[in-house]
């Protein structure tokens, strides 16, 4: 048997599923899509973390006898051009995102494939209501799955040992540059692999409740780009936290979150139009103001703790979770811009972007998605600096200018305005007024639903 192992967002040599089914004769490889590299821009720093950590999985594959053939293309021209080469099979971990099942139907018509769910803990068909309709609120999806949580550890799958490499020309390797990118520099935490994220963050997990809101604090365990791209799996990632020594209920809570992950996930399983699509089939009057919405990419609202999130999301393609829920109430309630928009600024920029995670967040954000905040539940963003940065630790760190400002005064409406020796933009909306805008449209949009 002659097969094709398709790394993609499972760049790992551990718990592989299609090390553990290969069989034989096998050639490795990935593939640096020009269908999606062709998007982005060219100082994109996601492409500077796969293509190093590609690097990587080659040199952890040739330590178990195997190699990687690295290819840039199109999945199509790549497979096109393997047809003829005598192959049974490709195996590859399943994605359920558009543009994923789009292509792998493309590419199942050449080479035949065989999927594997890899990246997530459960497969979506697996958690059914008693009338096999799926679940759309998050906490019976999670009872319902208590029989894997409350375990102590997860199987993991073995490698096949006996599986032989093909002959095939393994040594070329393109430069990031050749790619068209340029090399970024990464956040520090980047620097480092899972185990050794792992390992700090479990000396602050016994605080993780209290303090992961806090985002001033390091206190979050800044996985999900490892995640993402497949550097850990979700059942090794899960084991390795069970077994840390640490106060029990804060790991559950953690693992917890490791759920919401999963929920999100299934959701654009079995709701796949809710990727272009309000879930709830609410119809928004959306409001078209593309000054405004440049002015939350940018970081130029007016209100501090937005601004600074924005300006440190530009930078360095990271954002705190709180602040991911408060930019993207401000955008789809504060400033009444459709998710969509929002939803696409972040996956041309999150180093941890994942499609089913980002659509879920921000549909819950816009209270158009499954478990949603309600519409009338608005954040005050000066309230939220008021309470998780009271000395706007973070704020000042990025909004150089406010650096000698009372941080009362930031956590005020207005009150950096006030102060007329600074050069702060004005708000760009009341707080008061869009808030109760948003109120409005949303009660017009879910009555005339009903
Ligand atoms: C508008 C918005 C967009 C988001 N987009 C993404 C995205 O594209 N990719 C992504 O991985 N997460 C996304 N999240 C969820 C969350 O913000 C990140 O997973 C988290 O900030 C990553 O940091 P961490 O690993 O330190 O998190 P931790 O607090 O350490 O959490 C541990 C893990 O749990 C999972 N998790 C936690 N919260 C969520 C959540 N709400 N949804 C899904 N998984 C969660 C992640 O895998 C995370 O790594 C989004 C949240 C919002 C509000």
């Amino acid at each position: 048997m002659k097969q094709i192992l398709w790394f993609r967002r499972d760049l790992r040599v551990t718990d592989s599923a299609i090390l553990a089914n290969a069989k034989d004769e096998v050639l490795p490889i990935f593939i640096f899509d020009k269908n999606i590299l062709d998007k982005l821009s060219k100082d994109d720093k996601r492409v500077t973390f796969i293509y190093k950590n590609v690097l990587k999985l080659k040199e952890d594959l040739k330590s178990i006898g195997l190699d990687l053939a690295i290819f840039y293309g199109t999945p199509k021209e790549v497979f096109e051009s393997l047809k003829n080469k005598g192959f049974d099979t490709i195996l590859c971990s399943v994605d359920f995102d558009n543009y994923a099942k789009k292509r792998d139907e493309e590419i199942s018509k050449i080479i035949a494939m065989e999927t594997f769910t890899d990246s997530f803990i459960i497969h979506p068909k697996d958690a059914l209501k008693s009338d096999k309709t799926p679940y759309k609120v998050f906490t019976p999806f999670y009872k319902s799955l208590s029989f894997i949580w409350e375990s102590e550890s997860l199987v993991l799958f073995e490698r096949n040992k006996n599986l032989k490499k093909i002959e095939f020309d393994y040594d070329v390797i393109l430069g990031l540059q050749d790619l068209g990118f340029i090399k970024q520099k990464l956040p520090e935490f980047l620097e480092k692999n899972a185990d050794e994220l792992i390992d700090e963050f479990s000396l602050k997990i016994s605080n993780y409740q209290e303090d992961r809101d806090f985002f001033y604090k390091n206190a979050t365990s800044n996985l999900a780009v490892h995640l993402r791209f497949g550097l850990i799996s979700p059942r090794e990632l899960f084991n390795k936290i069970k077994k840390v020594r640490a106060i029990q209920s804060q790991k559950d809570f953690y693992i917890r979150e490791l759920f919401w992950r999963e929920f999100y996930n299934y959701i654009l399983f079995h709701f796949p139009k809710s990727e272009f699509e309000n879930l709830n089939e609410i119809k928004v009057n959306w409001s078209l103001n593309e000054e405004n919405f440049q002015k939350w990419c940018d970081g130029n609202t007016g209100v501090p703790l937005i601004d600074a999130a924005m300006r440190y999301f530009n930078l360095t393609g990271t954002m705190h979770n709180r602040l991911r829920m408060i930019v993207s109430s401000y955008l789809t309630k504060n400033l009444l811009i459709d998710w969509k928009k929002g939803e696409e600024y972040f996956a041309s920029k999150l180093l941890d972007y994942e499609a089913s995670s980002n659509i879920g967040s921000w549909q819950w954000a816009a209270s158009t998605g499954a478990d949603a905040v309600p519409y009338f539940r608005i954040f005050n963003p000066y309230l939220q600096s008021a309470k998780f940065d009271k000395d706007a630790i973070f704020i000042k760190s990025v909004i150089l200018e406010l650096k000698e400002v009372n941080p009362k005064l930031i956590h005020t409406e207005n009150g950096v305005q006030s102060n007329l020796f600074l050069n702060y933009p004005a708000q760009i909306v009341s707080i008061e007024f869009s808030r109760n805008r948003a109120i409005e449209e949303f009660k017009r949009a879910n009555n005339e639903k009903s």
